[in-house]
C-alpha cells in the first residue's frame, strides 16, 4: 500500500513539475514577464522540496502500466493556446492528486498545494486573458459568419489563409444546432490559433467556452453579460453613431463595430452610418475597431483611406469562391495600411 502511495506521489510530483516547466518557458520567451516567470520557477522548487528520496525510491518504471498510454491527440498540437491549455491541465490534474494522495502521506504537503492549485488556476485565466488580448490586437480582419452549407470549410479555409478572430452568427438555427456548430468552430479557431465570438449569446458562448460575446445595441445589457463572463472574456459592442461609440467605450467594450460602412443585405433595413462615421471612429475610438457593412475586395480601398485599419465583413468571404486567397488579399492590404500608418491611442475619454 505503502509503495503505491509513495509511486503516486512521486509521478505526480513530476507531472506537476514538467508541466509547470513548459507554461515558464512561455512566460519567459514568449511575454518576457520576469514576475510570472519566477512565479512558476518558485511552485517548481517548492514541488522539488516536497519530492523526497523516499517517493523517488519507490519509482519504477519499466512497472509502470501508464508509460506506454498516449492518446493520439498527444502528438500534435494546434497552437501555442492548446499547448498551454494541455499543460495547464497536467499539471492541476497533478496538483489534485498530490492533495488528495498528500492528506494520507503529509498535511502539510497537501494544504500547500491545495493553495498552489488555485494559483495555478489563477495563471491560467491571466495568461488566457493576456493571450487574447494579443490575438484581438493583432487580428485586423474579423468573418462574422452566415449560414452555409460549407460553413467549417469556409471557415477553416479563410483560417488557412491568416485569419485570427471569427464570430458565429446565426439567427435561423435551433439552439441545439447553434451548440454544435458553435462548439467545432470552437475547436477549429482553436487549432488555428484565432479568437472564437459567439454572436448575441453570452450562454452559448459560456456554454462552448468561446473567447467572448458581440452585443449589438438591441442585444443584453452589457453590465448583464459581463457579470456572466467575468473579466476575462472579450465584449464586443456594434455601434452605428459617434454617441454609441462614446458609451460602448465608457462601458468597457474590449473592441466595438463601426457602421454599417454601406447598406448591405446581410442587415437590410439598417441605414448606411457611411465613411464619415469610419472618418470619425479614426479620430476618436481607443479600442480596436472594425469596420463593417458592405465591405469587399472593391471597395476595402475607400474604407481604409477613410481612416479603418481593421475590417470585417460575412458576404465577401461567406460567399468566397476562395475564401482563402479573398482573406490573404484582405489581410494583406490591411498590413500594408498598417504598416505605413501605425495606429494612433486617442485620448480614451474623447470619444
Ligand atoms: C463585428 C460586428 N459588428 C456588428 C455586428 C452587428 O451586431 P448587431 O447589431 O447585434 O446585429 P446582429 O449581428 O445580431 O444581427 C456584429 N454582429 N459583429
Ligand atoms: C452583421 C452586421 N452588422 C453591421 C453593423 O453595422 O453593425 S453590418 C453587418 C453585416 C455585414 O455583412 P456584409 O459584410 O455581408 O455586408
Ligand atoms: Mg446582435
Amino acid at each position: 500500500m505503502q509503495s503505491a502511495l509513495y509511486r503516486i506521489l512521486d509521478a505526480n510530483l513530476d507531472r506537476a513539475r514538467e508541466g509547470l516547466r513548459v507554461i515558464e518557458e512561455w512566460c519567459r520567451f514568449g511575454l518576457n514577464d520576469v514576475a510570472l516567470t519566477e512565479r512558476c520557477k518558485y511552485w517548481r522548487q517548492e514541488l522539488a522540496h516536497w519530492h523526497q528520496a523516499e517517493l523517488r525510491a519507490a519509482r519504477n518504471t519499466p512497472d509502470d502500466p501508464g508509460t506506454d498510454l498516449t492518446h493520439p491527440n498527444e502528438a500534435t498540437r494546434g497552437s501555442i493556446e492548446q499547448v498551454l491549455q494541455v499543460n495547464f491541465c497536467r499539471v492541476e490534474e497533478a496538483l489534485r492528486v498530490l492533495e488528495e494522495y498528500g492528506k494520507v502521506y503529509r498535511a502539510d504537503m497537501a494544504s500547500a498545494v491545495k493553495q498552489m492549485r488555485y494559483q495555478v488556476y489563477t495563471l491560467e485565466s491571466h495568461l488566457m486573458t493576456v493571450h487574447r488580448r494579443q490575438v484581438l490586437d493583432s487580428a485586423a480582419l474579423y468573418l462574422v459568419t452566415s449560414p452555409s452549407e460549407n460553413l467549417f470549410s469556409t471557415v477553416e479555409a479563410a483560417l488557412k489563409g491568416g485569419l485570427g478572430l471569427v464570430q458565429y452568427r446565426d439567427k435561423e438555427a435551433d439552439d441545439a444546432t447553434r451548440f454544435q456548430n458553435a462548439q467545432k468552430l470552437r475547436e477549429l479557431c482553436r487549432d488555428y490559433g484565432a479568437l472564437f465570438i459567439v454572436n448575441d449569446r453570452v450562454d452559448l458562448a459560456l456554454a462552448v467556452d468561446a473567447d467572448g460575446v458581440h452585443l449589438g445595441q438591441d442585444d443584453m445589457p452589457f453590465a448583464w453579460a459581463r457579470q456572466m463572463l467575468g473579466q476575462h472574456k472579450l465584449i464586443g459592442r456594434s455601434t452605428h453613431s459617434p454617441e454609441q461609440l462614446k458609451a460602448a467605450i465608457a462601458e468597457g467594450a474590449d473592441y466595438v463595430g463601426v457602421g454599417p460602412v454601406y447598406e448591405t443585405p446581410t442587415k437590410a433595413g439598417r441605414p448606411a452610418a457611411g465613411l464619415e462615421y469610419v472618418k470619425y471612429a479614426a479620430e476618436h475610438c481607443s479600442i480596436p475597431w472594425y469596420a463593417i457593412g458592405g465591405i469587399d475586395t472593391q471597395n476595402i480601398h475607400e474604407v481604409l483611406g477613410a481612416g479603418a485599419q481593421r475590417v470585417s465583413v460575412v458576404r465577401a468571404i461567406m460567399q468566397a469562391e476562395q475564401p482563402t486567397f479573398v482573406t490573404q488579399f484582405f489581410i494583406a492590404q490591411l498590413e500594408q495600411k498598417r504598416r505605413f500608418q501605425p495606429q494612433s491611442t486617442p485620448d480614451p475619454w474623447e470619444a
